[in-house]
């Protein structure tokens, strides 16, 4: 489906060829609001999409994989509080797949496509690439299409699942996040391949569903996120009857029997593992292939980001015509961060079209995406959970800080021992001890990740401490924590 929806300002040269302000290509999370805020800057845009518009987050990532945490964790919660503890039943595995799939609209993008026609973005459905200098082929359903912008081309293509090179695994059938997240099905054994932050999140979701569950941790579970926070997700893990297995790598992966037969992955060092489905969460790689940026004598590695400055401007392009957003540009590949380094984009490509922006950005400006540099929120959506923003004590110190640690006990807060019956959890707080600043925070435990904004604010905001005790967190929520973090 091709939207018609004008902006005004677009001219067509005939069915092949339309110019626009700008054309992005990609059409998920970042790509529409490189959209929106580009047209809401007086532009007419063209968004390129190959798939769902929408992307990622919408269809197979985050909320897919939310809505499968989700019912076994309200249940959880019910078991922790005593009155209510017995009335709690066992989960009903086709409703949450069934609960799942209406958050995806059953993978149908009509609704965001409704959301861009009324918002001004032409939808330019097929595969995008570019041929030269502001030109953007697009091979659709009804051939090809040749779009040229007067301002900018925005890539937001997005990222695709890494698959390790491992001896067996791409003739083997498996699952990357895709389709576990779209899974219609609980498969009795699923083994995990990747211990980050989508491996984690899934082993415990199938698990709590119904399925007997392999975690296998190259290091350790979640070793992006400081230690203590992946031991506590890695010991719940454990409790829920997952196989965690730490320093496992991979040898092999077959299917003997074909893709309808189990699946046995061999680990290195001996020790097999023989399941159903077998899930690859290890990370993803920037999709910057078959994006025609040869053309504009760009020459990247497979799977190497486009490299862009805070105005999302790629810098190795003359002109200043060609920018990115989003996972594609490896910088913070996660939703929020995505929209939020769209807007910058939008802003600046609408100001400079205006010519009321040079070449530099000012940090913390509307056009620029500082935050991506030290206060980045993260969700690790199991149970317990783990919300994290900023920099860990390492990254602070690497960085030239003079670091002060304070720790609580989450579980000792009134708002937390009603929330659950005998709640365990902790926040950390990492400290510029100079400027007596909040550099980072990290919460773990049930139902954590509403308390990460104050944090994000605080890190932001760069609020000192002795103003922060001045912000009164009400009584018995959570929240109190920061009274006892802040009494140091
Ligand atoms: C299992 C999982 C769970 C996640 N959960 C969370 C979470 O809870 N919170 C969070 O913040 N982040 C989460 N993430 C990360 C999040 O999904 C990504 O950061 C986000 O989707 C990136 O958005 P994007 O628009 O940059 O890319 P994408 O969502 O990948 O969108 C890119 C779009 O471009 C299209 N496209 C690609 N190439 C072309 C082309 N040549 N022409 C036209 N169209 C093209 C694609 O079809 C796609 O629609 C999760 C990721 C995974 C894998
Ligand atoms: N709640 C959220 O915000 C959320 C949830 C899921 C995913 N995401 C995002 O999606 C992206 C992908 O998630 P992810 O968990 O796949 O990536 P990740 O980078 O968080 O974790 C990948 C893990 O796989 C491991 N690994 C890599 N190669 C391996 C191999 N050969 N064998 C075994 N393990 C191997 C890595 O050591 C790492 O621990 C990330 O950017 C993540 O932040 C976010």
């Amino acid at each position: 489906m091709e939207s018609t929806g004008s902006t005004g300002n677009t001219e067509s040269t005939g069915n092949s060829e339309s110019t626009y302000d700008v054309v992005v290509i990609g059409g998920g999370s970042t790509g529409e609001n490189v959209a929106d805020h580009a047209h809401r800057g007086g532009l007419s845009v063209a968004m390129v999409e190959s798939h769902l518009v929408g992307g990622e987050c919408s269809y197979y990532a985050c909320m897919p994989s939310k809505a499968l945490l989700r019912p076994a964790q309200a249940l959880e919660a019910a078991r922790r509080v005593a009155g209510a503890a017995g009335a709690v039943g066992e989960v009903d595995a086709t409703a949450v797949l069934e609960r799942r799939t209406s958050f995806t609209h059953g993978w149908d993008d009509s609704s965001q496509v409704r959301w861009a026609d009324g918002a001004g973005i032409d939808v330019v459905r097929g595969r995008g690439r570019l041929d030269g200098e502001r030109r953007v082929v697009v091979a659709g359903p009804d051939g090809e299409r040749v779009l040229t912008a007067r301002h900018a081309v925005v890539v937001a293509t997005g990222s695709a699942p890494a698959v390790p090179p491992v001896d067996g695994l791409a003739s083997a059938r498996f699952w990357t996040t895709r389709e576990a997240t779209s899974a219609t099905a609980v498969p009795r054994r699923l083994v995990v391949i990747g211990a980050g932050v989508a491996g984690t999140e899934l082993a415990q979701a199938f698990a709590r569903l119904g399925s007997t569950v392999t975690l296998l941790a190259r290091s350790r579970v979640l070793s992006a996120l400081p230690a203590g926070a992946g031991h506590a997700v890695a010991e719940a893990l454990l409790r829920d009857g997952i196989d965690v297995r730490t320093g496992a790598a991979v040898a092999s992966v077959d299917r003997a029997a074909g893709p309808d037969g189990e699946v046995t992955v061999r680990l290195e060092g001996g020790g097999e593992v023989v399941a159903d489905e077998v899930l690859v969460a290890a990370g993803r790689r920037p999709r910057t292939g078959d994006l025609g940026l040869a053309t504009i004598g760009l020459e990247l590695d497979d799977g190497a980001p486009l490299e862009v400055d805070d105005s999302g401007r790629v810098g190795a392009v003359a002109g200043g015509w060609l920018y990115a957003a989003g996972d594609v540009t490896g910088r913070a590949p996660l939703t929020h961060q995505g929209k939020y380094a769209a807007r910058a984009v939008g802003v600046a490509v609408a100001a400079r079209a205006a010519g009321t922006l040079g070449d530099d950005v000012e940090p913390w400006s509307a056009a620029a995406a500082t935050a991506d540099h030290r206060a980045v929120p993260q969700v690790v959506f199991t149970d317990p959970g783990v919300a994290h923003v900023g920099l860990d004590a390492d990254a602070a110190r690497e960085a030239g800080f003079t670091v002060r640690m304070v720790e609580e006990d989450l579980g000792a807060v009134a708002g937390a021992s009603l929330h659950a019956d005998g709640y365990a959890g902790w926040a950390r707080l990492v400290v510029d001890a100079e400027r007596d600043v909040v550099l980072g925070a990290t919460f773990v435990g049930q139902d954590v990740a509403e308390l990460l904004h104050a944090a994000t604010i605080a890190v932001v905001g760069e609020v000192p401490l002795s103003r922060l005790r001045h912000a009164v967190p009400a009584y018995p929520t959570m929240s109190e924590i920061w009274l006892r973090l802040l009494d140091h």
